[in-house]
């Protein structure tokens, strides 16, 4: 059999790390691996630090819900986007290829489906995103993380698996990651992080809180590309991060609660990890609201608390963060209850099964 797979994802972080999850294990299967990702995308920085897997860079354009003028250029780069992957397809006969969403990912399904390949699709949040939507009719499978996905999708497709999980995650050190950042033990950690991208709104409310909090916490803070200020820089028991790689395991092992953005695979690490997480998610103007119906599911199972970005004040998130941390021990036990699944190994199944003979 020919074991070759073609990964493609991308435009966030969200989009990218299941396919890093499966890139370790689908090696130790005996499969050759390539990524067809964006120009200038997270995707293409984040596989730069992976090795041996070739990547492809198409042409790709964003498909939006609301006016912009780039409506009317961005059409035509999907189209080349779609020329460029079916020649590379063509050219790389993979047997299968599996996508994790994102703009990027339309042309490389549709140019699969053309060049008849095999398709995976994974969709992280409950309601699919527009380029899933739009993918999923020429996809072989789809693969849910909620079971609330399933009648979204066509049930002959639909497969739940649960959310894919890095290995690597589950292997942080606590200590490794005070001393990274340079904190001392037996002070509680707070974990700030506002989606892969950061978030404004999150970051400011944060801020204006800073000195009551850190009289109570330390606080390590992911605050996105260009968004670190430099005037905290000094502050003692405060750590900014634009993005994190490979300490991301110590800085999650060492936190104690966590406030974050409601991204799914986020929010999925963080329950693995049984970490105690107050949720601000995106808000519909935004986006199309799925980050809203993630925290609204893990609020109901007892996992998170929730502040809505309408409710959002630097009173009512400090009030919200001080209550997180006295009731930590209910969600910790209600997270104990949770019933993980293997997902990465579903996943490294089904590929194997629905890949062309
Ligand atoms: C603005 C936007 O479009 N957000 C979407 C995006 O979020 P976003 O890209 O933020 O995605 P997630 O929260 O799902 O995942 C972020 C991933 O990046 C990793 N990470 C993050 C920060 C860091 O410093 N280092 C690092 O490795 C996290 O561990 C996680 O694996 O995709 C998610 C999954 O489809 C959606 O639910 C979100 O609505």
């Amino acid at each position: 059999m020919n074991k070759k797979i073609m990964l493609t994802g991308g435009g966030s972080a969200g989009h990218v790390t299941v396919n890093i999850a499966l890139i370790p294990k689908l090696k130790e299967r005996g499969w050759s691996i390539g990524y067809i990702g964006s120009h200038n995308g997270i995707e293409r920085e984040l596989l730069s630090q992976v090795e041996n897997v070739p990547y492809f860079p198409i042409s790709t354009g964003k498909l939006r819900r609301y006016f912009d003028w780039n409506n009317f250029k961005d059409p035509f780069k999907v189209l080349k986007g779609t020329f460029e992957a079916y020649h590379l397809i063509k050219k790389e006969k993979p047997s299968i290829v599996f996508s994790k969403g994102g703009f990027v990912s339309v042309p490389v399904i549709v140019a699969a489906w053309l060049n008849g390949v095999p398709t995976i699709i994974h969709e992280s949040d409950i309601t699919p995103g527009l380029a899933n939507k739009i993918a999923m009719p020429f996809a072989t499978k789809i693969c849910v993380t909620f079971p609330e996905t399933l009648p979204h999708v066509n049930e002959q497709k639909g497969i739940y698996v649960g959310a894919v999980v890095r290995e690597e995650l589950k292997q942080g050190s606590a200590d490794k990651g005070r001393k990274h950042c340079q904190f001392e033990k037996g002070k509680p950690v707070l974990l700030v992080m506002g989606g892969s991208l950061g978030s404004k709104r999150i970051n400011d409310a944060l801020r204006a809180n800073l000195q009551t909090l850190l009289a109570d916490f330390q606080i390590v803070h992911i605050c996105g590309k260009g968004n670190i200020d430099p005037k905290f820089a000094a502050e003692k028991g405060y750590k900014q991060f634009e993005y994190v790689h490979e300490e991301l395991p110590h800085i999650m092992a060492m936190a104690d609660i966590v406030l974050s953005r409601a991204g799914s695979n986020s929010i999925f690490e963080f329950l693995t990890l049984k970490k105690p997480m107050l949720l601000i998610p995106l808000s519909k103007g935004a986006s199309r609201g799925d980050q809203i119906l993630n925290a609204r599911s893990f609020k109901k199972s007892g996992y998170a608390d929730v502040l809505m970005e309408e409710e959002l004040t630097n009173d009512s998130l400090r009030e919200a963060i001080y209550q997180l941390y006295r009731n930590k021990a209910n969600y910790i036990e209600n997270m104990t209850r949770s019933q993980a699944t293997d997902a990465l190994h579903t996943l490294l199944s089904l590929i194997e099964e629905t890949s062309k003979q």
